[in-house]
């Protein structure tokens, strides 16, 4: 079968995005494996399936694919290319989009800017929400990896994450760490891990080791979830410029019982075809 895409990217987290509204199309793990290969395929971080909503008060449902086949609940940069990708497509017109992830539902708001801001739910510091295995519950807890305390904050927003706060960002730190706690055995689903530098009440840098990924260039979730877990901390305001490897992204949060507001760009890079 020849499968038509679209490749994007929300600053540098890039996606192969299809359209499974015009058309039915379904994915194996092998199939999103070999279309994922940098080499042998297309390359992504994420394939974003766009299908009809299964609730007629949504406008559209969509699924994520890690690159290694796995299928995750949520992703913030995927949620912003997905907006573009119906309105360049023609799909919708409308510029409020409600949609239905494996998380519940979103909403994507398209700004006459281009931007793209996305209701991305409320967060949740539970550890079983996760799920991350823990005693009771604490502000940090301390998780041993490989002989080395570190210190973390567990938050679901809709996906896992693990937030461990640094004074400075390392390659080591990332590249080493990383990959020990995202597949720890307290995270028993893995977890993407994000590793956070304070800069100022209202501006953080940030690098995330994605679960089914590896480093990516941003991570919309995990940008949320640094924010949410600074401002439980008291480290964070309300509103936070987050700097990414790949650019920036605007998160604010009120606090418990509200929802994460994400704003940022989506880009599309090329259209194409290849034999599925
Ligand atoms: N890049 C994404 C997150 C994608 C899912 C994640 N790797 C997971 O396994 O939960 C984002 O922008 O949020």
């Amino acid at each position: 079968m020849l499968l038509k895409f679209t490749k994007m990217h929300g600053l540098g987290n890039d996606f192969v995005v299809v359209d499974a509204v015009s058309r039915k199309v379904y994915f194996n793990k092998a199939q999103i494996e070999r279309l994922g290969d940098r080499n042998r395929g297309i390359g992504f971080d994420q394939l974003l399936v766009v299908e009809p909503p299964s609730n007629p008060d949504m406008d559209f449902r969509y699924r994520i694919y890690n690159c290694d086949g796995s299928e995750v609940e949520h992703c913030g940069n995927g949620a912003r290319c997905f907006a573009k990708f119906v309105l360049d497509r023609e799909l919708t017109h409308k510029r409020v989009i409600d949609v239905e992830t494996k998380r519940g539902q979103i909403q994507l708001r398209v700004q006459d800017d281009g931007q793209v801001c996305v209701d991305m739910g409320e967060p949740s510091f539970v550890p079983a929400d996760l799920p991350f295995v823990a005693d009771g519950l604490a502000d940090l807890y301390p998780i041993d990896v490989a002989g080395d305390i570190f210190e973390l904050t567990p938050v679901s927003v809709g996906n896992p994450h693990a937030v461990i706060r640094v004074e400075e960002l390392s390659d080591a730190m990332v590249e080493h760490v990383g990959p020990l706690v995202e597949d720890h055995e307290r995270f028993p689903n893995n977890v993407n891990v994000g590793f956070m530098q304070v800069l100022s009440s209202d501006e953080v840098n940030l690098r995330v080791y994605e679960r089914g990924v590896g480093e990516t260039q941003a991570c919309g979730t995990g940008a949320c979830a640094a924010v949410v877990a600074g401002i439980k901390q008291g480290w964070l305001a309300p509103e936070v410029l987050v700097h990414l490897p790949g650019g920036d992204l605007r998160i604010a949060w009120q606090g418990p019982g509200h929802s994460i507001q994400m704003t940022g760009p989506a880009e599309k890079v090329f259209e194409g075809q290849i034999y599925l």
